[in-house]
């Protein structure tokens, strides 16, 4: 200490009894870390080499740390509408099975079907939705069966596979109301339209419909869908895919707009929910004949499955999403197709005319081979989920797609995301043929649904509306058939790939349309 000003400089000082101890927790703590980073590395080395794994080919990333490149890239694709292209491209360069990066964590890329039966079915318990999708969708459908795991996820899935068995015996019926609508909705003969909208707002009605028990009758008033609530829950669809992708840095980007228009989504909704809270609702298998006639409505279902208003609200928000698109969207590209190809709507027209003009029975649906056969080939071309991720919850393995042949198994650490594009694999040339890019109903006469097509994924966790999806559509096809000689488009350009949440044709369905004599 100077005498002058009793000051001792701090850098000569001895540090306290309580600095060191201080020092020493977290030299200790690093230590540990460090040892524990190092154990779990030599184990993990182990498991990769008692289960014979190699490294899959990597990315080319410009930037190695975070890969910035190649998100840069991808959003560029985006905007010029080859995105899932571009994905098939990738698996061209690096494989079928190649590692990359997305802010700065490796992911496997897979479109092996031996790995996807692995991912989605036998090795189902070593995976999980993950936090990107919880993170990005919670705002909005909190934790519906979408974003749940383990058990929460089997309570609700096995509520829902309840409501959607005891609500099957009314679908027809609402079908063939909203179909009425819809051929009374369209422009009259030799009229220029986008049937993209009506489709939209069938998918909608229907939905709605079936879902809440009232239909916003878009079609006949298309201010229903195109404003208010629905309008803004169409518009929280981009933020969602934004913070999916910025994981958990999605707090960067501004939440303002989105959770104004995730509020205006639930009280719409909450409307349905409050609705059915309050009616009598007899409980399942003690309903009197007399009840038994009336439509059994799928809100009324869920409702004696959980009481709580909030978990209604989000699940029948997820349902509302996961079910209105992907039918809107595969009605839009199949008619986009029948509207090219006037060889294959001469084929669906004459198949449906074993009807005599009347509506069909869920039996006589099924058995249209040729229309059902279009359905299945529409999904392969442009499945209106084009691509899908989970993530490892232990270390595990993929059985395929490591070495320099691609043959050896793939080590898949605890944490890291596996990503398949379903485009990319519905395109394989080696799996589809050389005429894979092209729309071939007939390859479905000799083609088995393997993993080498999975439009509504597979194993456990497949899309629980499949059935209803594929009836809706079928249904709306047949009555178009029944009604419409020709449907011819006036749209000079090929199927263009669109950016909504679900894969559409980005310029819709232009057609002119001409109904029977
Ligand atoms: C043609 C139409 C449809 C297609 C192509 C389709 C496709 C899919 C796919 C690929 C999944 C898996 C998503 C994932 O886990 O990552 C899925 C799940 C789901 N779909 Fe569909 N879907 C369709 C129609 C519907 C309909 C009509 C509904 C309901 C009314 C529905 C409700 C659901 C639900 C609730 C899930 C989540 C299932 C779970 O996590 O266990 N889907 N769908």
């Amino acid at each position: 200490m100077t005498a002058e000003t009793g000051f001792v400089p701090t850098v000569f000082s001895l540090p306290s009894e309580s600095a060191y101890s201080w020092v020493w927790a977290v030299s200790a703590g690093l230590v540990a870390i460090f040892v524990l980073y190092l154990t779990q590395g030599i184990a993990r080395r182990r498991f990769a080499y008692a289960h014979g794994c190699q490294a899959p080919p990597r990315y080319a990333h410009r930037d190695p740390i975070l890969g910035l490149d190649s998100l840069r890239d991808s959003m560029q694709a985006r905007k010029s509408d080859r995105y899932f292209r571009r994905e098939q491209q990738l698996h061209q360069a690096y494989g079928n099975t190649f590692m990359s990066l997305l802010l700065g964590s490796w992911m496997v890329n897979t479109i092996e079907p031996k790995n996807l039966e692995v991912l989605f079915s036998t090795k189902f318990a070593d995976y999980e939705v993950g936090f990107r999708r919880r993170n990005a969708f919670a705002p909005l459908f909190g934790k519906s069966i979408f974003q749940s795991d383990g058990t929460r996820w089997q309570t609700l899935r096995s509520q829902l596979q309840l409501c959607f068995s005891r609500v099957q015996t009314s679908q027809l019926g609402l079908l063939e109301s909203h179909c009425q609508r819809l051929l009374a909705a369209l422009p009259s003969d030799n009229q220029k339209f986008d049937l993209a909208l009506f489709l939209h707002r069938f998918a909608a009605d229907v939905s709605t419909d079936f879902l809440f028990g009232e239909s916003i009758n878009s079609l006949e008033n298309p201010q229903n869908l195109d404003g208010g609530a629905l309008k803004a829950f169409a518009d929280t669809h981009s933020t969602c895919e934004l913070r999916w992708l910025l994981g958990s840095m999605s707090w960067i980007w501004p939440q303002r707009t989105f959770m104004k228009n995730v509020r205006l989504t639930h009280r719409f909704i909450q409307r349905y929910v409050d609705a059915a809270l309050e009616r009598e609702v007899t409980p399942p298998g003690k309903a009197s004949d007399q009840q038994n006639e009336q439509r059994i409505l799928f809100i009324d279902q869920l409702r004696q499955r959980t009481q709580d208003p909030i978990a209604l609200r989000d699940e029948l928000t997820t349902l509302y999403f996961a079910g209105t698109d992907a039918p809107a969207a595969l009605l839009i590209n199949l008619f986009f197709v029948f509207s090219k190809r006037p060889d294959v709507w001469d084929r669906v027209r004459s198949e449906v005319q074993s009807l005599g003009g009347k509506a069909p029975d869920l039996q006589q649906l099924k058995g249209l081979r040729y229309v059902q056969d279009c359905i299945r080939e529409c999904l392969r071309l442009y499945p209106p989920q084009p691509s899908n991720s989970r993530v490892a919850v232990r270390d595990t393995v993929l059985p395929t797609g490591g070495g320099p042949d691609g043959g050896s198994p793939v080590l898949v650490p605890k944490g890291m995301m596996v990503h398949l594009s379903v485009y990319a694999l519905h395109h394989r040339k080696d799996l589809w043929g050389e005429d894979a890019d092209e729309f071939r109903p007939e390859r479905w006469s000799y083609e088995k649904q393997t993993w080498k097509y999975i439009p509504f994924l597979g194993g456990p966790r497949n899309c629980v509306g499949m059935d209803f999806g594929l009836n809706e559509v079928a249904y709306a096809v047949v009555r178009m058939a029944q009604n419409f000689q020709t449907i011819t488009s006036v749209d000079p350009d090929e199927w263009v790939e669109g950016s909504s949440i679900a894969l559409e044709s980005k310029n819709g369905v232009k057609v002119v349309m001409c109904r029977d004599a």
